[in-house]
């Protein structure tokens, strides 16, 4: 259902703008007030020029539609969008604790309880979007914000995209495909699974599993789930046993987000109201 927001034409004048928040790679977020409301938000201008020379216009057009329509509190919002000669405005919830990455970089890893707590909040926040044939495909600390009261935001839908309906790849016949829709790797919604799996080991050990000098080595390490769990920090066996779930090769074999809720170590460590509150 699209709010009064959606339907309204929205310019400039309609805000205050206020400190730069950050800088993403198209472009400055601004903390903003709309003048009739004095509601807060955080405002993305992206500059028209650098969208088309990098061609991320659909893609943005895809965020855009996407990310407006879901409605989840660990999901940040977009109230809606417009544009003048030079730029594109997107009008975002205002996350009053920022950026995530920035707090695991504070405390070098987070305790069994915020990590669980938040990989319980990101799993619901998944689920939901699955529900909705979206899959996000950018799990990362980079785009988790931290709302008021400490509750995780999935930000940055730029890689998000609607899962097509594959009935005919799946199990219609194969026979009429050409080689290259049969050659290549379809991904789908389990890729998920593996990104919360890595964002859960980076949680608890401050680094991500596969990380190496080069990205050959990553990438090797990847395709061969190297997954070694350091002595240090110590880190209890049930969290070990459940990123041993996830970050599984075979897409089809990774814990369902539903199972992932059940786990012993989310049961036990993640705290029910899904935030964290030190
Ligand atoms: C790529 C990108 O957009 N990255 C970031 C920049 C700020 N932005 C925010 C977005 Cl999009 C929404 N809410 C935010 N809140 C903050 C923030 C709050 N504090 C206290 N410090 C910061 C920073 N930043 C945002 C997303």
């Amino acid at each position: 259902e699209s709010t009064a927001a959606e339907k309204k034409r929205w310019t400039l004048n309609d805000f205050d703008i206020g400190k730069p928040l950050g800088r993403g790679k198209f472009g400055h977020v601004y903390l903003a007030r709309e003048k009739r409301s004095n509601h807060i938000v955080a405002l993305k201008v992206l500059f028209k020029s650098q969208l088309k020379q990098s061609q991320v216009e659909h893609q943005l057009r895809r965020e855009v539609e996407i990310q407006s329509h879901l409605r989840h509190p660990n999901i940040l919002r977009l109230y809606g969008y417009f544009y003048d000669q030079k730029r594109v405005y997107l009008i975002l919830e205002y996350a009053a604790k920022g950026e995530l990455y920035k707090e695991l970089q504070k405390y070098k890893y987070f305790s069994e309880r915020r990590a669980a707590t938040y990989v319980a909040s990101l799993a619901r926040a998944l689920i939901y979007c699955h529900g909705k044939h979206v899959i996000h495909r950018d799990i990362k600390p980079e785009n988790l914000l931290v709302g008021a009261q400490g509750e995780l935001k999935i930000a940055d839908f730029g890689w998000s995209v609607h899962t097509f309906n594959r009935r005919r790849t799946m199990c219609g016949t194969l026979d009429y495909l050409p080689p290259e829709m049969v050659e290549s790797v379809e991904h789908d919604a389990n890729v998920d699974i593996w990104s919360l799996g890595v964002l859960c080991y980076e949680f608890l050990y401050g680094v991500p599993p596969f990380e190496a000098k080069e990205h050959s080595d990553t990438y090797r390490r990847i395709i061969q789930v190297d997954l070694k769990f350091p002595p240090k920090p110590i880190v209890s066996s049930a969290a070990k046993d459940l990123i041993s779930q996830m970050l599984v090769k075979d897409s089809s074999k990774r814990l369902p987000l539903q199972k992932l809720l059940e786990h012993p170590w989310i049961v036990q460590y993640a705290d029910p109201s899904g935030v964290y509150r030190g």
